[in-house]
């Protein structure tokens, strides 16, 4: 990247006079200090948000075997294949399968066996009739038995052993993420363990002498309402990075908030990035620009700083302390969530070794024009206008000033607007990259 030394105010007018770096170029800088976190063995019930890192194989056979797919009668199609209301066959019933049942019953010309969805197919039958095709339904359904519409042909609703998946397929590469519909679908081959990559640990470091904790706000409710001095402000931005952290399948071991003096932003970086339980990633926010009081510019020598040319997020930091990722993201709340989705999030998901690490990008009308900030790609809040179904909109949900925090919790996801465009007209069409 664009390096500056981390000497704080003496270098300010260095970092102006040099170019912006793209964001892509920042990017590659990050992703190429990545080195993926081992993996382990861990029962499939608890992998929930974890990365795959080896392809999982289907242990047995999806369906394990042959089983009806309705509720009725097994039967052999030859028996019932005339059958019509007019003139019903008349099969014999000679046995009765739960879903469960192991019993294999022989079925003779002219017999039927009772049968639950999920059961297997008797071996002696070839097709099933559903309780709706016959005169008595479930009502009348042991005993003797009326067919009184043809299967339309044999094998009808009847579900094939291994017509999903055959044992030893892969069902997920490696670097799937393992929501609730592939944890489903692994179970559903038998899989009861999987090797996944360990989670990352991640510390937050909020740095601003101006910073209150939440625990130290009071409550709104109470008759004091919350207590700020002159210059004071809510800490938002570790309680933000801590949830969208652990959105990304990492651990958030560790957050603080430290002051702009610097001993206890050193201290505390020197017990996070050292011995054996050394933190993969730190993300501070706060103190990379080009004030007086820049603590994490000033202190953090493992890192360097530069400008990229978007809006927000435009002062970045990035580093390696051993093997440690270090982030330096701006303080302005926005700047630091959009920071965290373009550089961080894609570090902590390549970390566990993922094999898509972007966010997905709609590309839809704007509901509304914009202006945009002149040679800097534009990261702007927006909410989707689902007003009309068949064509969405992006509305924006801020003016886009990296300040207006509150505005963000309205923002499904961020109109990303190329750098060299000016403005956004009504109708243009934007990519909308999608946040959870
Ligand atoms: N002379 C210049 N000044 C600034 C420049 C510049 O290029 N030249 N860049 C501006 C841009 S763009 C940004 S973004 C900010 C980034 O500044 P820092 O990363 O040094 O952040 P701070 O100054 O510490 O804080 C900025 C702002 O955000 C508030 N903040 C900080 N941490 C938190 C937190 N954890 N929770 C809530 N709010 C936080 C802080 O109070 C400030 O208002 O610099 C511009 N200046
Ligand atoms: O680039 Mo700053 O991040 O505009 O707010």
């Amino acid at each position: 990247m664009d390096v500056t030394t981390p000497s704080g105010t003496s270098d300010g007018a260095g970092l102006h006079a040099r170019a912006l770096l793209t964001v892509d170029e920042h990017l590659a800088a990050v992703l190429a200090a990545v080195v993926p976190v081992p993996a382990r063995t861990v029962p499939l019930a608890d992998a929930l948000g974890a990365t795959l890192a080896a392809p999982a194989r289907a242990v047995i056979d999806l369906p394990p075997f042959d089983n009806s797919a309705m509720d009725g009668f097994a039967v052999h199609h030859v028996d019932v294949a005339a059958a019509n209301a007019d003139a019903p066959v008349r099969l014999r019933v000679v046995a009765d399968l739960p879903a469960g049942s192991a019993v294999d019953p022989a079925i003779g010309t002219g017999e039927a066996a009772r049968i639950m969805t999920g059961s297997p197919l008797p071996t002696a039958a070839d097709t099933i009739v559903p309780f709706e095709d016959t005169v008595g339904g479930l009502a009348d359904s042991l005993g003797v038995i009326a067919v009184a519409s043809a299967p339309a042909r044999r094998g009808v609703h009847v579900r094939r052993r291994g017509e999903d998946t055959r044992r030893g397929d892969v069902v997920l590469p490696a670097g799937t993420l393992l929501g609730p519909l592939q944890i489903g679908a692994l179970a559903a081959v038998g899989i009861s363990e999987v090797t996944a990559a360990v989670a990352p640990r991640v510390v937050v470091v909020s740095t601003g002498s101006e910073l209150v904790p939440l625990e130290r706000l009071g409550s709104a409710t109470g008759a004091e309402g919350v207590r700020l001095e002159r210059g004071q402000i809510p800490e938002s931005n570790g309680i933000l990075l801590a949830g969208v952290i652990a959105a990304t399948g990492a651990r958030v071991v560790r957050r603080e908030i430290v002051d702009d003096e610097g001993s206890a932003l050193r201290a505390l970086l020197d017990e996070v990035t050292t011995g054996p339980d050394a933190a993969d990633a730190v993300v501070f926010t706060g103190g990379v620009s080009a004030g007086a009081y820049e603590v994490v510019r000033q202190t953090v020598s493992q890192m360097t700083f530069g400008k990229v040319a978007m809006q927000p997020g435009k002062p970045q930091g990035f580093g390696l302390a051993g093997r440690t990722l270090l982030f330096g993201l701006p303080g302005n709340p926005v700047s630091a969530a959009v920071s965290f989705e373009v550089f961080v999030r894609p570090a902590l998901l390549a970390l566990q070794g993922r094999t898509e690490v972007r966010r997905p990008l709609l590309r839809i009308p704007a509901a509304v024009g914009w202006r945009t900030p002149a040679g800097r790609r534009q990261y702007l809040p927006v909410t989707i206008d689902r007003t009309d179904p068949a064509v969405w909109r992006a509305a924006p949900a801020s003016s886009g000033g990296s300040h207006l925090a509150g505005r963000l919790g309205g923002a499904e996801g961020y109109a990303v607007v190329a750098a060299e465009v000016d403005a956004v007209a009504a109708g243009d069409l934007v990519d909308v990259m999608l946040i959870d």
